[in-house]
């Protein structure tokens, strides 16, 4: 059995885009009562009194969107230095990032992931569901000064939707000839907006690699990451390019992962919402770290008959009751 060690917090559930696949468009969403939201002291009771001692070392920090977090760089801080923590990494859509930027990295967080679906301001602007004055630019300078501080590795996360930014791979792709920098490209889900999925919401990564392997030739890379993406390299290139495919290909049988979300439930598979814990409430109605611990441990033992088992059938298969912003992708 695979081992399960890495934990994807989602810090918060509210985000300042509405991305068009993340978020069903025009909806209001039950954004978790402040009341609700795990405090930091009972994130850092449950990492050290119960997450870590069953196992877990790798901590990703996610949202909606984490830099919305209050105190973050000192969550940051208090996780990193933890004597057992191996590895620590955020994912942003890196709006807020420029001038916490440097505080992050000071406070111990090395590696991070950015969200950037395309390097056309409208087009960007679509697809976060902006229609003030233009984001890009803002998130471009974030992602600048994430490198010039000396984040690294440093990831890029696209999400593909056909008619909308697919006819950037090669622009996308071309990023990482020049910069050590990492872009992924993900298959766009079907959860978080059954109407914009459709049908068929995706592009098989196989496809891409096609297209970026006519242009510049392409090879597997040896770095691999610790998560689900296929890793390549343009030949020559300073940086890789990932492939995350879990609609054309299945990564189940080596998931290492679950997920703990703003109000404190912790979720095996994030395609299937079956064994979920509410971690926060037992913590605050008295239940002890040790009991709190054992149900961890259950629920790891269980987990390889939880993961998502259904590979794509063909129509809108995805009804969840949580969307990705309220669960941290
Ligand atoms: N189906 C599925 N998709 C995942 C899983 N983990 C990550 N993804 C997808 O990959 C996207 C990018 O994930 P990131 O937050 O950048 O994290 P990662 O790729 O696991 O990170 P690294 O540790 O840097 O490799 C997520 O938004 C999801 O779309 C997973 O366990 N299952
Ligand atoms: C939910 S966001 C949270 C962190 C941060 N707000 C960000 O966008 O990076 C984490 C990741 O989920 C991805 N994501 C959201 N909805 C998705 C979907 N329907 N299919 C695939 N990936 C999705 C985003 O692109 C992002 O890389
Ligand atoms: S993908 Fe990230 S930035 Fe976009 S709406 Fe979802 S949580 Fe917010
Ligand atoms: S879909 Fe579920 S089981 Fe498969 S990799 Fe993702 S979290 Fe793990």
């Amino acid at each position: 059995m695979n081992q399960v060690d890495y934990l994807r917090i989602s810090l918060i559930d509210r985000c300042n885009f509405r991305c068009q696949y993340c978020m069903p468009e025009g909806a209001e969403l039950d954004y978790i009562l402040r009341q609700q939201l795990l405090t930091d002291e009972e994130l850092l009771t449950l990492i050290k009194e119960v997450f870590i001692p069953v196992g877990f070392t790798r901590f990703r920090l996610t949202g909606g969107e984490p830099l919305l977090r209050p105190r973050v760089v000192e969550l940051v801080g208090a996780i990193a230095t933890l004597p057992q923590t191996q590895d620590l990494s955020m994912t942003t859509n890196g709006f807020l990032l420029a001038p916490m930027a440097q505080n992050l990295y000071n406070a111990g967080l090395r590696r991070i992931n950015i969200s950037l679906d395309s390097l056309d301001s409208d087009t960007f602007d679509q697809i976060i569901g902006n229609r003030g004055r233009s984001q890009w630019e803002k998130v471009w300078h974030g992602i600048q000064a994430a490198y010039n501080v000396g984040f690294d590795p440093l990831k890029l996360n696209v999400v593909v939707i056909p008619g909308v930014n697919d006819h950037e791979i090669l622009d996308l792709a071309a990023l990482t000839i020049d910069k050590q920098w990492h872009v992924r490209f993900i298959e766009f889900m079907p959860i978080g907006n059954a109407d914009l999925f459709g049908d068929r919401g995706w592009i098989p990564s196989v496809e891409l690699r096609q297209s970026i392997s006519q242009r510049w030739g392409l090879t597997e890379s040896q770095i691999r990451g610790n998560g689900p993406a296929d890793v390549f390299q343009i030949p020559g290139a300073k940086g890789t390019l990932g492939f995350i495919s879990q609609m054309s290909e299945c990564f189940c049988d080596r998931c290492n992962r679950m997920r703990l979300s703003a109000d404190g439930w912790l979720r095996p598979c994030l395609l299937n919402e079956n064994g979920q814990i509410d971690l926060k409430t037992a913590l605050r109605n008295g239940v002890s770290t040790s009991v709190l611990r054992n149900q961890v441990k259950d629920l790891l033992e269980i987990k390889s008959e939880i993961n998502y088992k259904q590979r794509y059938s063909g129509s809108n298969e995805g009804i969840y009751t949580r969307t990705m912003s309220q669960i941290g992708g």
